[in-house]
């Protein structure tokens, strides 16, 4: 991962920063990975699992999502030559010259022609297994756009373009995978039916507040707790005007005239076991031990914040001061962290995403004592290059702040500020994490 780039003028902020690169190399794959996976003779551990390699003739690695090639790399380094093919479709896909899973590439947030060939390789590599293949599917976040396969009817430009309403429309992702589940063949489980019935085992890392593993990249070797009918219902609930053809399909799905998506107990998921290697909380755990080191008092809030970011920032505002004022929830010098999703309503045509909103929101209304650093884990947010910001009450002028929010626009106030935080694509994907340091003498 590169260095943070964010201007740090006092420990507060060095401290802010260095809790967030902790929290964000705890959850690098590398690291997840041989953490978790190892090799010992025929006997392959995942986690609490063991799987004996001597009842497989093909041992088979696919996947993806914006931490797909980093589980590609572990995963070649502990089972080296025991793979026999593989096919992991990333963002930024990094040829591997001695492995023998094949990097390809896609697109994130927006599918793309790419993604589609990609991942019509990776299709054509899961057809026809028998009960002697063993899958390991590498699941990260960003899978769902990362690694498309359109349903039946749909073109890529109409899959393309109800993507692109779902972003805008600030629903969360359990609302939007219900829909892409349903327009796709390799999600809500299909990525399960079509190996079956070879053994899947999948190695998940959680961009999903709650590690639902029907909603986590869209749930590709999970049960489908979603239908057709729940697909339609966040259509209808934000108002999305999408193509045509993706509300005849769903509407013929809800009709029963299209095939549902794998339900809990279904037959396809007999040989599929799905391990969570690491979350936002395995990311908020490791930042608080910089915290602890450095003598503060620390707290994880909740690993779970949404809704809207600009709300979201009031409250983290809200607990700096009741801090500050009678040492509740926790006495400064103190660091108070916390993870989730937030997401944003876009009205403007600005560029920020929600980790630079919440930074912008509360610089406005901070106390003097604190500082706050919010960032995506996967180093993007929302259609920006930048991970995040860094910001105190003297960052941005309440007016100013207001007023960008207005457009959506906070990047490049919040660049001015020298606020920015840029740690270019960290190659994992948990969830958004933010520290919060209550120091006098910030
Ligand atoms: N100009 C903008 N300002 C603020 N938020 C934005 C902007 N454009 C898009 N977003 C928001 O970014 C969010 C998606 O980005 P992000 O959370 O980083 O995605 P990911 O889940 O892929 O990491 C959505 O909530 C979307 O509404
Ligand atoms: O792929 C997805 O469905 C989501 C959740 O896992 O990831 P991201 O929000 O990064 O697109």
């Amino acid at each position: 991962m590169q260095e943070f780039d964010a201007r740090t003028p006092t420990p507060a902020h060095e401290t802010a920063i260095d809790c967030l690169r902790a929290g964000v190399e705890a959850v690098l794959p590398d690291r997840v990975v041989r953490e978790s996976v190892s090799l010992d003779g025929d006997t392959l551990t995942v986690a609490d699992e063991t799987y004996d390699l001597s009842a497989y003739d093909r041992i088979l690695v696919v996947g993806g999502g914006k931490a797909g090639d980093g589980v590609a790399d572990a995963l070649e380094a502990v089972l080296g030559d025991r793979i026999d093919d593989g096919v992991v479709v990333t963002p930024d896909p990094t040829p591997s010259p001695d492995g023998r899973i094949e990097r390809l590439p896609g697109d994130h947030p927006v599918p793309s022609a790419r993604g589609v060939e990609s991942t019509r390789r990776l299709v054509d590599l899961l057809s026809d297994l028998d009960d002697r293949t063993l899958v390991l599917a590498a699941i990260t976040g960003g899978a769902s756009a990362v690694l498309p396969a359109p349903a039946e009817g749909i073109s890529l430009a109409e899959l393309q373009e109800t993507t692109d309403r779902l972003l805008e429309s600030g629903a969360e992702i359990h609302d939007l995978n219900a829909v892409r589940k349903h327009v796709s063949t390799l999600k809500g489980g299909g990525l399960a039916r079509l190996a079956a019935p070879a053994t899947v085992v999948g190695l998940v890392l959680s961009d999903v507040v709650g590690n639902d593993l029907g909603v986590i990249a869209s749930g590709p070797t999970a049960p489908d707790e979603t239908t057709y009918d729940d697909a339609l219902d966040v259509l209808d609930r934000f108002d999305l005007d999408v193509p045509k053809p993706v509300r005849t399909r769903l509407a013929r799905g809800s009709a029963g005239d299209v095939p549902e998506t794998p339900k809990p107990g279904d037959p396809v998921f007999d040989r599929v076991t799905n391990h969570v290697l690491a979350d936002t909380f395995t990311a908020l755990d490791a930042a608080r031990e910089v915290a602890d080191d450095r003598g503060y008092e620390s707290l994880i809030l909740s690993s779970r914040v949404r809704g809207e970011a600009r709300e979201a920032a009031k409250t983290h505002v809200a607990v700096a001061e009741e801090s500050l004022a009678t040492g509740n929830p926790i006495t400064a010098p103190a660091v108070v962290l916390s993870g989730g999703e937030c997401t944003v309503t876009v009205r403007g045509d600005g560029d920020g995403g929600p980790n630079l909103e919440f930074c912008l929101a509360a610089a406005a209304e901070l106390p003097d004592e604190t500082v706050l650093a919010s960032i995506d884990s996967d180093g993007k947010d929302g259609g920006t290059e930048v991970a995040g910001a860094v910001v105190d009450a003297s960052s941005v002028a309440a007016g100013d702040a207001h007023a960008a929010l207005a457009r959506n626009d906070a990047l490049p106030v919040l660049r001015e500020a020298g606020a920015l935080v840029e740690s270019g694509a960290t190659g994992t994907n948990v969830n958004d994490l933010r520290v919060l340091v209550v120091s006098e003498g910030v």
